[in-house]
């Protein structure tokens, strides 16, 4: 119904700013693909055979490259490539790891690539190109597989002390945080033994259940048994890490087995907007920024996006980069930092020197010249320098002086969001549409205008009102309404967003504090190729998951993995209990044996489920498999309940070779009372507790409250107009955006004009 309703509003695509084709450029730039590279291929190759003469190896003649390159054109976006990599694809055996070995390079191998491939130096392109008026036609609705992969990791024993049996009585939670659980609501047909029939998944069967059957399910993540145990010996994990190395092969065999798990995701129908946004990065292979409003989509869309072009590349997957500004982010879409990807460590210093750090460090060299597609999500946040530096990085390590070297850029964020981290020097944050390069690497940019979070448009438009930092005296006041408790029914508190990360820990140990019970600890489990543990830490500092988290029954926690439609990242639940997966099992088929009983202490009502469930087949796993996890009571829109058995999930720090660099295995939670702005930024929460009073960067209180899906569910204190800061720059951008492309330029350029911004409501 809200598709229709938005269509109502209408769709504004912007073409462009300003459109500058890459087509016509200073002939100094149109390098040919051909001899350089090539030339210089030979040579390293050579001179490592050389140097290696037992490799093994036979030389790669000029067919190769001749049929390399028919391989590269026959793809769907053809570009140039150099020659170089061909080499270390087709030479040897057929493992990129085996073959790094066998091929023996190291960075002074490649001091003669400085004088060989450096090019003569390139003239930035000329923004007064040729410019590209296309208009985007909308394609009819159609289904699409929606993404979301969950990975289960393996599960390994820890040393945590776990009770006996899951904590169940009422009492063991101090309220208001703890659950009554509604135990005696199962029908009698519960009391019978459990079904010997395989396990069957409760979401595949949700459509034919009676709507009352809906009222509390169970889920289990399919999941492969523990294979590995939790601590490891150093050769288990040296192990493990030279098959890493190789996993971008193994992914391909397993593409079948993870589409069969992404389909326990709803699809998703994309608006027309999106689709036409998809098409063209897809299908005609542009170079596209699209943006829009929180809540418009801009995440579903790029996941889409990220999904179809592996599929486009499934045979050749390192030629997609997934990258993003912060490493949090990276980590949300399973990519790397820009940084990472560029390998430039800091990026301080001027051009020449990075691409010589770069040239002397072969796998990030590689990934330079493998990349077709550079995906760069939450762009708000990177800064426009590092957005040229990379630009003329990428012209000179690919010998190629198109825009960006002639690799295809995705890109998205929302500029009203959060801006560049700054430097720590006293240079004010340029955003990455001030970059000399911008206009000419983005060749259209799209403005998505369906708001999907907020279902309710008086909601939407506050909301925008703010973003765009003209808030009108009628939203002021409505958004000092919002000043009141929630009314909340159930055990589902809202949760508060804050600034800084001490205000957070501090604010979800008080809440722990409350609670009475016994802490359930669970340590990640990091691996990756990375070998030195404090970079390593480095890149894991960002993920979503942290090294260790303590829970109570009673917790209230965010699922920070999505695990199917109703159970995504960012739902908010309880902990109702710990057990292990077997014990689950019998608990899915016989609730009712679990029947809370006040007066009784945990153990013994364990005993008394014990002793019910032992003639219905029930047998307790042995010591080593019962490993306890917690399980956790998610509310669903439609008010039912949903149990999700919480076992470790696996986050990846991801090279575009798929080399996974870092990896952490944990379970998919975190504490959910209180959350930073900053982890907050990209989540739908359905009830948001907001303090604007320290709230200091521009684009803050926007986030913050545009996570809420309804005014009902947002409660915001200390709500000040000058608490709503906007850059004026950015203002000035997408002003631009709209002048210049003049769709739906009467409701648009109203809302828009730039003389609107003069701060007469403040
Ligand atoms: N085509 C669609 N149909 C239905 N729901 C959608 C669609 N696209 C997005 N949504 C839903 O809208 C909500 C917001 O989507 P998403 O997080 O992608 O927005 P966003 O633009 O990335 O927001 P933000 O700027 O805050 O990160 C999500 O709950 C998502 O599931
Ligand atoms: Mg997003």
């Amino acid at each position: 119904m809200h598709v229709a309703r938005f269509r109502e509003r209408g769709i504004q695509i912007i073409r462009s700013l300003s459109l500058t084709c890459p087509r016509r450029l200073p002939s100094s730039f149109a390098y040919s693909s051909s001899s350089r590279p090539v030339a210089a291929s030979e040579k390293m190759f050579k001179k490592a055979l050389q140097d290696h003469p037992g490799s093994g190896t036979r030389p790669l003649h000029q067919t190769d490259l001749l049929r390399a390159n028919v391989t590269a054109h026959s793809k769907p976006q053809p570009q140039q490539q150099s020659g170089g990599v061909k080499r270390k694809i087709e030479v040897g055996e057929s493992s990129l790891g085996s073959l790094h070995n066998a091929v023996y390079f190291d960075e002074n191998d490649f001091d003669d690539d400085l004088d060989l491939d450096e090019p003569q130096p390139l003239i930035a392109p000329s923004v007064a190109g040729s410019t590209i008026s296309k208009t985007v036609t909308y394609p009819s609705l159609d289904t699409l597989s929606r993404i979301g992969q969950s990975v289960y990791g393996n599960e390994n024993p820890t040393e945590v002390n776990y009770p006996d049996l899951p904590p169940i009585s009422q009492e063991a939670a101090a309220p208001p945080s703890s659950m009554v659980l509604p135990w005696s609501s199962s029908p009698p047909s519960h009391f019978q033994p459990p079904a010997k029939k395989p396990r069957t998944l409760p979401w595949t069967k949700e459509e034919e259940e009676p709507r009352q059957e809906k009222k509390k399910s169970f889920v289990t993540p399919k999941r492969s048994r523990p294979t590995e145990p939790w601590n490891k010996s150093e050769s288990t994990i040296k192990a493990e890490q030279k098959e890493l190395r190789q996993e971008y092969k193994k992914t391909q065999k397993v593409d079948a087995k993870s589409k069969a798990q992404d389909s326990k995701i709803a699809t998703v129908f994309l608006s027309d907007e999106q689709r036409a946004v998809l098409e063209a990065v897809v299908d005609r292979g542009k170079s596209m920024f699209f943006t829009g409003s929180a809540g418009t989509g801009k995440s579903v869309l790029m996941r889409e996006i990220i999904a179809k072009l592996r599929n486009t590349y499934r045979k050749e997957p390192d030629r997609i980069a997934v990258t993003a500004s912060t490493g949090l982010a990276a980590c949300n879409i399973g990519g790397v930092t820009l940084h990472s990807f560029a390998g430039i460590g800091l990026g301080k210093e001027p051009v020449p020197e990075l691409v010589k750090k770069i040239k002397k460090n072969q796998k990030a060299r590689n990934r330079w010249l493998r990349t077709k597609v550079l995906v760069v999500d939450e762009v708000s946040m990177v800064d426009g320098d590092l957005f040229d530096k990379l630009e003329e990085i990428a012209r000179r390590i690919r010998n190629n002086g198109r825009p960006f070297g002639g690799i295809q850029l995705v890109v998205t964020g929302d500029f009203f969001q959060l801006p560049p981290v700054p430097d720590g020097g006293n240079r004010e944050a340029k955003f990455a549409f001030a970059a000399a390069s911008w206009t000419t690497c983005i060749q259209h940019t799209v403005l998505l205008t369906n708001i999907f979070r907020q279902r309710d448009p008086e909601f939407a438009d506050m909301l925008n009102e703010m973003r765009l930092g003209k808030i009108t005296p009628r939203t002021i006041e409505a958004f000092r309404r919002l000043s009141r408790p929630l009314d909340v029914k159930d055990q589902i508190e809202a949760t508060e967003l804050f600034p800084t990360r001490a205000e957070v820990d501090g604010a979800n140990s008080a809440r722990m504090g409350r609670l009475s019970g016994e802490i359930m600890k669970f340590n990640a489990v990091d691996s990756g190729t990375i070998q030195d543990p404090q970079h390593r830490d480095r890149l894991l500092a960002n993920c979503m998951a942290p090294p260790v988290i303590q829970l109570k029954k009673g917790a209230q926690v965010m699922l920070i993995k999505n695990m199917e439609n109703s159970l995504v990242n960012g739902s908010i639940g309880k902990v109702v209990a710990f057990m292990s997966e077997d014990y689950f099992d019998s608990y899915k088929e016989n609730d009712t044996n679990f029947t809370n009983d006040a007066t009784a202490s945990d153990d013994e009502q364990a005993h008394r489920a014990r002793k019910k469930l032992k003639p219905m087949g029930y047998k307790e796993a042995p010591a080593s498999m019962a490993r306890k996890w917690p399980l956790v009571s998610f509310l669903q829109p439609d008010g039912s309940e949903r149990h999700l058995l919480c076992q470790p999930e696996t986050w990846k720090i991801e090279l575009p070779n798929g080399e996974v660099q870092a990896q952490r295995q944990q379970v998919p939670l975190i504490l959910a009372w209180a959350l930073s702005i900053h982890k907050a930024q990209g989540q739908t929460l359905q009830r948001v507790k907001v303090d604007l009073g320290r709230v200091f960067e521009k684009g803050q209180a926007y986030v913050a409250l545009s996570r809420a899906v309804s005014q009902e569910g947002l409660q915001v204190t200390r709500f000040e107009p000058r608490k709503v800061m906007v850059h004026p720059k950015v203002v000035e951008f997408y002003c631009n955006l709209i002048t210049i492309t003049e769709v739906n330029k009467p409701k648009l350029s109203s809302a828009l004009n730039p003389d609107d911004f003069d701060d007469e409501d403040f």
